[in-house]
């Protein structure tokens, strides 16, 4: 099985030509005012078109409202959105049927029942993102570049995605005990918050691509 990878908070036009030369699946263009890969709608438009045909864009996206989600649907045109905030399930529904994209949900982990909650969303998202819940007061839901036990995944429902402090050194480690799908990376890409790395993103690409799920392993 190949484990797809996504590339999460893409900024210019060479991290985006830096994430296709390595065979990136997704680029994420992420819309949250704190995060330093926070994009306008017009400088993702431009990234959005750049990427068309070449890799699937995902727009990250945390308790967006209906304004803010019908100008992403229709100036962006990303191929998934991925909702990264609080959204309940029949949210989560209502964004699904208002725009007609694929969805996927992130849900904070930091221990076992956190990964049962999530099926509450099955047969809505269409994929299930773990990423490591943010400490308490943490400026930003996602990209903190922090880790949780992947082992806890193990008896999640397939397929899933999984985030949260990867990089080049332990992504496989990663997809061998969580059984991931698909890894999403964006801090352990960078060599400063925000700043992606050519060389890292390379690296990670590699690596992940040469992992494969303990269980999925030929004997
Ligand atoms: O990357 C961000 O700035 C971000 C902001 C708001 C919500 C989600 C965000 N990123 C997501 O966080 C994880 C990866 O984090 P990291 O690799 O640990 O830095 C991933 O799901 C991103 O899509």
């Amino acid at each position: 099985m190949t484990v797809e990878v996504k590339i999460c908070g893409v900024r210019t036009p060479a991290s985006l030509d830096a994430a296709i030369a390595a065979g990136a699946d997704f680029v994420g263009l992420v819309f949250f005012a704190k995060s330093p890969r926070n994009l306008s709608p017009a400088d993702a438009e431009r990234l959005a078109t750049a990427a068309r045909g070449r890799v699937k864009t995902v727009a990250v996206l945390v308790d967006p409202d209906d304004a803010l989600i019908d100008t992403i649907a229709v100036d962006v045109r990303p191929d998934v959105l991925q909702l990264h905030g609080s959204e309940t399930p029949e949210r989560a529904a209502a964004i699904k049927a208002k725009t007609g994209l694929t969805v996927f949900k992130a849900v904070p982990v930091a221990e076992a029942a956190d990964v049962s909650a999530a099926a509450r969303y099955e047969g809505i998202a269409d994929r299930i993102l773990f990423d490591a819940k943010a400490p308490a007061g943490a400026d930003l839901p996602g990209g903190n570049g922090l880790r949780f036990d992947w082992a806890i995944l193990e008896g999640a429902s397939a397929p899933f995605a999984l985030s949260g402090g990867l990089d080049a050194s332990n992504v496989a480690e990663a997809i061998r005990l969580s059984g991931a799908s698909l890894v999403d990376v964006s801090s352990g890409v960078e060599t400063a918050p925000g700043e992606k790395d050519p060389g890292l993103i390379a690296q990670f690409v590699q690596a992940a691509r040469g992992a494969a799920p303990e269980h999925k392993k030929a004997s």
